[in-house]
């Protein structure tokens, strides 16, 4: 298979890098089929990127093709008894590179030898189910006593595109950390907690300049959308999100359109994509990868061998903290998917539950080996 890097453009510069293969794993005729579109970038075949690049609203389809690679519509069943032959053979090949991580405890227990384990948890998809309302997105009550457990033997941070209050309002939890909007709104624990290196008050806003702008986005997009039907605009103080999960299919290529025309207006800001969501975000260097590495500072490990980063999270956003451990050659990223993806995970959970049972299982395994 051969893979080439196409970086689709648009006028102010807001770049979609879409990976094109001639006979892709992840080809377009695959991936909108039953998958969220993989980490960090959309994969769509040749000749459909050429289509884009030939017709008149290129950024625009291209913006489309994207938001229909999440598309719940094309969504097949996760029974594998409706996959067709090929997609079979590609799960059984993500399961063998990405096995899970329930299956592969021990090999996880033994890395953590003479190490601290430092928890990363991304919320929505991983602590939480994903829902239509984002202000219901509530996690069950033991969902947060597995969380509590994990904060009482391993440093946690909660890592999520959401504004830091509002994610702490659904974790309620003093004694972890918080890294909102992305990771650019970071504070520690407000509880009394006692590990090793935590001496210092952690606070960290790197995009603070950009408030007054998110806002005015915020208000303009909340208002231009009024017109699309199921369109949300979420303020998430540093950065803001433009859901479409409830918008129809139909709609989609109007609220690229509008949300790639206000853009224009603010050249210091760049989407990314979730699931559903269209992500407004400042231009800066800053995503959760970075706000892990901050944290691992934050807390005495910024070049240590002493320590065991577990990252768990099922976004595209969540890629880019994989992406950090796979270049530190240190702890493990683990993907909540029922799906393949391409990720830089090392492990995978298939859906919340399952994070649950894992966190349980560290905190058995931690009292037993104390
Ligand atoms: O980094 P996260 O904690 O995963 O936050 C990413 C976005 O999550 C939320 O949206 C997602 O979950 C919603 C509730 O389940 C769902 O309705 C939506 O379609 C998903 O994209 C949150 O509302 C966004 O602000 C976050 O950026």
């Amino acid at each position: 298979m051969t893979k080439q890097n196409v970086v689709v453009s648009d006028v102010k510069g807001v770049a979609i890098s879409v990976a094109v293969s001639n006979q892709s794993f992840f080809s377009s005729s695959v991936v909108p089929s039953h998958l969220d579109a993989p980490g960090g970038c959309i994969t769509i075949s040749r000749n459909k990127l050429l289509r884009l690049e030939n017709g008149g609203g290129a950024r625009i389809s291209a913006w489309v093709e994207s938001m229909r690679a999440s598309s719940p519509s094309r969504m097949k069943s996760n029974n594998t008894s409706s996959l067709s032959e090929k997609e079979t053979d590609e799960q059984s090949s993500w399961t063998l590179h990405h096995p899970s991580a329930l299956r592969m405890f021990e090999e996880i227990t033994s890395a953590s030898k003479g190490k601290q384990i430092v928890m990363f948890l991304d919320y929505d998809g991983t602590l939480s189910p994903i829902v239509e309302d984002p202000d219901r997105a509530f996690m069950s009550n033991k969902m947060r006593n597995a969380v509590r457990d994990i904060a009482r033997y391993f440093p946690t941070a909660i890592v999520s595109g959401r504004c830091r209050d509002k994610v702490y309002s659904f974790v309620k939890l003093a004694e972890l950390y918080y890294a909102g909007s992305h990771g650019m709104d970071i504070k520690g624990p407000s509880k009394c907690h006692k590990y090793k290196n935590e001496n210092k008050a952690v606070f960290y806003q790197p995009a603070s300049e950009f408030l007054p702008m998110i806002d005015e986005v915020y208000k303009i997009l909340s208002e231009k959308t009024k017109s699309i039907p199921g369109a949300r605009v979420e303020n998430n103080k540093f950065c803001c999100s433009v859901h479409f999960r409830c918008v129809d299919e139909k709609s989609w290529d109007a609220l690229a359109d509008l949300v790639s025309v206000v853009l224009n207006e603010y050249p210091k800001l760049r989407y990314t994509q979730g699931r559903k969501v269209l992500e407004i975000r400042p231009t800066i260097k800053w995503d959760k990868g970075k706000a892990l590495e901050f944290l691992l500072e934050s807390l005495g490990y910024a070049n240590s061998n002493e320590v065991l980063p577990v990252y768990i999270g099922d976004d595209r956003t969540d890629e880019d903290a994989f992406k950090v451990l796979k270049d530190r050659g240190q702890g493990f990223g683990i993907l909540v998917s029922k799906v393949p993806k391409e990720t830089s995970a090392t492990y995978t959970l298939k859906e919340p539950s399952e994070v649950k049972d894992f966190l349980r299982r560290l905190v058995k395994w931690k009292r037993l080996s104390m």
